[in-house]
């Protein structure tokens, strides 16, 4: 081995063995020290709100705290809820473009959730919005807590994962993921600590 290995910084991604899907996780797409500073900083510089969604009808406050941050001022709407971006800030822009290395696409939209304990959580659904297009690409990355993400395909309910999303991983959702498979961050019963995820989007 000499010091000048060119793969040394590549971050190592799996491709998860799921049918009908596009999945790879890369568990340490950051290093420890720069994920510790990014959850600091979005912690502290983010304008976190609390939106309430309609569930069969009733109002409810979401169970976690979210911000919408874009790069060409396009809303993002989902749940019946419509958030207007924020314009995109230096650490969202480091973070694009290192994800950018690993994938084709170009983000234009990231939306942060936060969740402050075990009992905040994101519930079954498929980002498959019209404004994402036919295959979204959604590259997700964990800040803080570790917490699980569960899939489970739409048709064979015997199709089912879960992934523990380590604090500086990355996971990139694409292809024909949100047509075939739904996926949720449980709550937990046990005490633990406040994570910060940013999903990264493309809006048209
Ligand atoms: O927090 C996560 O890992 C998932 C977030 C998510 O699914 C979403 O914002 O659409
Ligand atoms: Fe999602």
């Amino acid at each position: 081995m000499n010091a000048f290995n060119a793969n040394r910084d590549k971050p190592i991604g799996k491709r998860l063995d799921l049918p009908d899907s596009e999945i790879v996780y890369y568990p340490e797409f950051f290093i420890k020290a720069k994920a510790d500073a990014y959850f600091e900083h979005f912690k502290k510089k983010v304008p976190w709100q609390q939106d309430n969604i309609k569930v069969f009808g009733k109002i409810y406050p979401q169970p976690r705290l979210t911000a919408l941050y874009g790069t060409n001022g396009k809303p993002y709407s989902y749940s019946n809820i419509t958030m207007q971006p924020h314009s995109f800030t230096e650490a969202l822009l480091e973070i694009k473009e290192k994800i950018e290395t690993v994938t084709d696409a170009v983000f234009t939209t990231c939306l942060l959730n936060r969740y402050r304990h075990g009992r905040d959580s994101n519930g079954w659904h498929a980002d498959n919005e019209k404004a994402l297009g036919p295959h979204p690409v959604i590259a997700s990355v964990t800040l803080g807590q570790e917490r699980y993400f569960h899939l489970k395909h739409r048709s064979d309910k015997y199709l089912k994962h879960k992934v523990l999303l380590w604090h500086g991983s990355l996971l990139i959702m694409q292809g024909t993921t949100q047509q075939h498979w739904l996926h949720q961050v449980p709550k937990t019963a046990k005490p633990i600590g406040e994570r910060i995820n940013l999903t990264f989007r493309v809006i048209a």
